[in-house]
C-alpha cells in the first residue's frame, strides 16, 4: 500500500510563551500543500523488517526515522508482524515544511488500514502527538488553527483555491530545536480567524512569523529570498515554520523561472 505524505506551510506563527515542559505554546494556521513524499508499507513475506529510502537523503538511523518510529509504536500496541517500508523523500528536511512529521502521521494511518486495526480518531491523534508536535495536523490534514504546542487543532475553513504558490527552500537547513532556543516569545496571539477569511490583502500586515527575526538574522539569505518573492508581486510572503523554506501567494502567475533561485523550487496553483 502506498500513500503520499504531503508538506504544510504556516500562515502566521505566533510564539506565546515557553512552557515548563520545554516546549512553547504557539498559534499558527497550518495549510496542507501539494508537495509530497511517497511511503510504501507492505507485510514482510520473509518475516524480516526492512527500511529503504530514495530521493533526498535523510541523515538519520533507520530506527530513528519518524515513519519507522510510527510503525514501531503501532506494532508494540497492536502486536503486528514485521513489514517492509520504503520512503521516497521529495520534501526537504530542515525546511519548516513538516516532512518528517507527515511521514509519521501517514505511517500511522497506513498501518491502521493495512492491518484493519480498529483505532478511534483520538487514539491516533494521541500517538501522533507523542511522535512530534506537527504530527497530529497530518492525521486530518485539513487547514487548521493549531495551538498548544501545535497539537490542539481547530479546522479553519480558509480556501486558497485559485491562488498560486511559489515555494523556495534555500540550501540552508534550520534545526527546529535551535530555532525555538533562538527566539524570544512575542506573547501576541494570531488575529481573530474571521478577520483573516475576509481579507487576504491584509494578511501581510496582520500575520507575523515570530521565528523570522532570529532565523533571518542568522541566515540573511532567507530574508533575501523572501524579499525577492515579494518583489515578484506576492500578496503574502513568509517563512514557513522555523524555516528555511519561504513561500509567496500570488493572485495571478508572475513570470518566474527555477533558475532565478538556488535551492529547491516549487510552483503550483492551489486547489
Ligand atoms: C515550527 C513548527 O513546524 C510549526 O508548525 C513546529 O512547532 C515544529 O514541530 P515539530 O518539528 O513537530 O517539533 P517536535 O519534534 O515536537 O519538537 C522538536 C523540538 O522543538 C521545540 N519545540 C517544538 C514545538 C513547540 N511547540 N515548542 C518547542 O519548543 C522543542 O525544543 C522540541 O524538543
Ligand atoms: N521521515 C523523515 N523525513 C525527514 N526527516 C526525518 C525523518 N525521520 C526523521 N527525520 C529527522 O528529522 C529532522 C527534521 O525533519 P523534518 O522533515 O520534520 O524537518 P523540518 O523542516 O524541521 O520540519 P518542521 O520544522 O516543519 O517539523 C531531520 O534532520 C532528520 O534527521
Amino acid at each position: 500500500m502506498i500513500v503520499f505524505p504531503n508538506a504544510k506551510i504556516n500562515l502566521g506563527l505566533r510564539i506565546l510563551r515557553k512552557r515548563t515542559d520545554g516546549f512553547h505554546d504557539i498559534e499558527t494556521i497550518m495549510i496542507p500543500i501539494g508537495l509530497s513524499d511517497a511511503l510504501e508499507i507492505v507485510p514482510s513475506a520473509d518475516g524480516e523488517f526492512a527500511f529503504t529510502s530514495s530521493g533526498i537523503a535523510i541523515q538519520c538511523d533507520p530506527e530513528e526515522n519518524l515513519c519507522v518510529k510510527a510503525f514501531r509504536m503501532m506494532q508494540r500496541k497492536y502486536g503486528l508482524p514485521e513489514v517492509k517500508i520504503h520512503l521516497h523523500k521529495a520534501i526537504p528536511a530542515g525546511a519548516g515544511l513538516g516532512g518528517g512529521s507527515s511521514d509519521a502521521a501517514f505511517a500511522l494511518k497506513l498501518t491502521r488500514r493495512l492491518f484493519s486495526i480498529k483505532v478511534c480518531g483520538n487514539e491516533l491523534l494521541e500517538m501522533a502527538a507523542a511522535l512530534g508536535s506537527d504530527c497530529p495536523f497530518f492525521i486530518e490534514n485539513i487547514t487548521s488553527v493549531a495551538s498548544g504546542r501545535g497539537e490542539a487543532l481547530q479546522p479553519f475553513p480558509l480556501s486558497l483555491k485559485g491562488y498560486h504558490l511559489l515555494l523556495v527552500k534555500p540550501d540552508i537547513n534550520v534545526s527546529t530545536p535551535w530555532a525555538y532556543k533562538s527566539i524570544t516569545p512575542s506573547g501576541i496571539p494570531l488575529p481573530a480567524p474571521d478577520q483573516l477569511q475576509e481579507n487576504p490583502d491584509a494578511w501581510d500586515a496582520m500575520l507575523v512569523n515570530d521565528f523570522e527575526p532570529a532565523v533571518m538574522k542568522s541566515y540573511p539569505e532567507i530574508k533575501e529570498v523572501r524579499d525577492r518573492i515579494r518583489g515578484l508581486g506576492a500578496f503574502y510572503t513568509a517563512m514557513s515554520g522555523s524555516g528555511s523554506a519561504v513561500f509567496g501567494l500570488f493572485k495571478s502567475a508572475p513570470f518566474v523561472r527555477k533558475e532565478d533561485f538556488s535551492g529547491m523550487f516549487v510552483w503550483q496553483e492551489l486547489r
